[in-house]
């Protein structure tokens, strides 16, 4: 690895550890809020969902909970799966999920489901622990959404998901790094186009993503 990458990789992990913090220091009543407007903002910008395989992912240190998005979205008819990580070097496996579905703890204490299938995905929530103007994510640093999304052929839509305090101007992405279709925050639905992340208005975005 040349400097310029070490310095990279050192940025990165300050940069992991500052908004891991700053994430969890959110208070509940902010963060409820916020994720009440992100929660919206994925139902109404994407009606295609409720005909859709979905994977989402159970909460973690201060994510954006997507519980209530995915239990109405189950009620309206869509198929919902959460990540289940096999290895460290391994694309996470997407298991069927059901609001009364019984959890088992996976790697990190992070929840998946047990004595379930796994399925096909046609879009994918990511979370962010960070996110930039050109869509482009920092995540814990393991590679496994940008593993996963390598595998994956045809690829997902991916909608990344997020609150504002989150964003960078550069992740200084690599190659491997796979950018997000949409980045959803409580202020709005960005589109990912050349030019970097551009808001959306709900009902636009829903237009594009009716799916009938
Ligand atoms: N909610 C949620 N689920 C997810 C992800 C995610 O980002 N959020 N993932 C997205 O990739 C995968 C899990 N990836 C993870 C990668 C690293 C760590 C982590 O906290 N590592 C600790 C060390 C933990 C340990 O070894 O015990 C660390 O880096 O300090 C957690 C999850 C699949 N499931
Ligand atoms: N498609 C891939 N094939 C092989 N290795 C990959 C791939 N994608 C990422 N990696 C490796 O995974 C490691 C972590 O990548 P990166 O720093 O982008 O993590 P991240 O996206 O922030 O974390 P995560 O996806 O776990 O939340 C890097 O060493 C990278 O080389």
């Amino acid at each position: 690895m040349n400097d310029i990458n070490v310095t990279t990789q050192d940025w990165k992990k300050q940069q992991r550890m500052r908004l891991r913090k700053l994430r969890l220091g959110i208070s509940a009543t902010q963060r409820a809020q916020w994720s009440h407007a992100i929660t919206l903002a994925l139902l109404k910008g994407f009606p295609v969902f409720e005909r859709q395989r979905i994977g989402f992912y159970w909460p973690y240190q201060g994510e954006y909970d997507p519980i209530p998005a995915m239990a109405h979205l189950h009620t309206r008819g869509a198929t919902l799966a959460l990540p289940k990580v096999i290895g460290k070097n391994t694309p996470l496996r997407f298991i069927k999920w059901w609001p009364e579905a019984v959890m088992s703890q996976g790697k990190y204490g992070i929840s998946f489901p047990a004595n379930t299938q796994e399925i096909a995905i046609d879009s994918l929530i990511v979370p962010l622990l960070g996110f930039d103007e050109q869509g482009y994510r920092l995540g814990y640093g393991s590679g496994y959404f940008d593993r996963t999304l390598a595998a994956m052929n045809p690829p997902p839509l991916t909608v990344g998901v997020a609150f504002e305090a989150l964003r960078l101007p550069t992740i200084h992405p690599q190659p491997h790094d796979i950018p997000m279709d949409y980045i959803v925050t409580e202020q709005s639905i960005f589109l990912r186009t050349s030019s970097g992340l551009t808001p959306l208005p709900i009902a636009d975005c829903a237009s594009r993503n009716q799916g009938v």
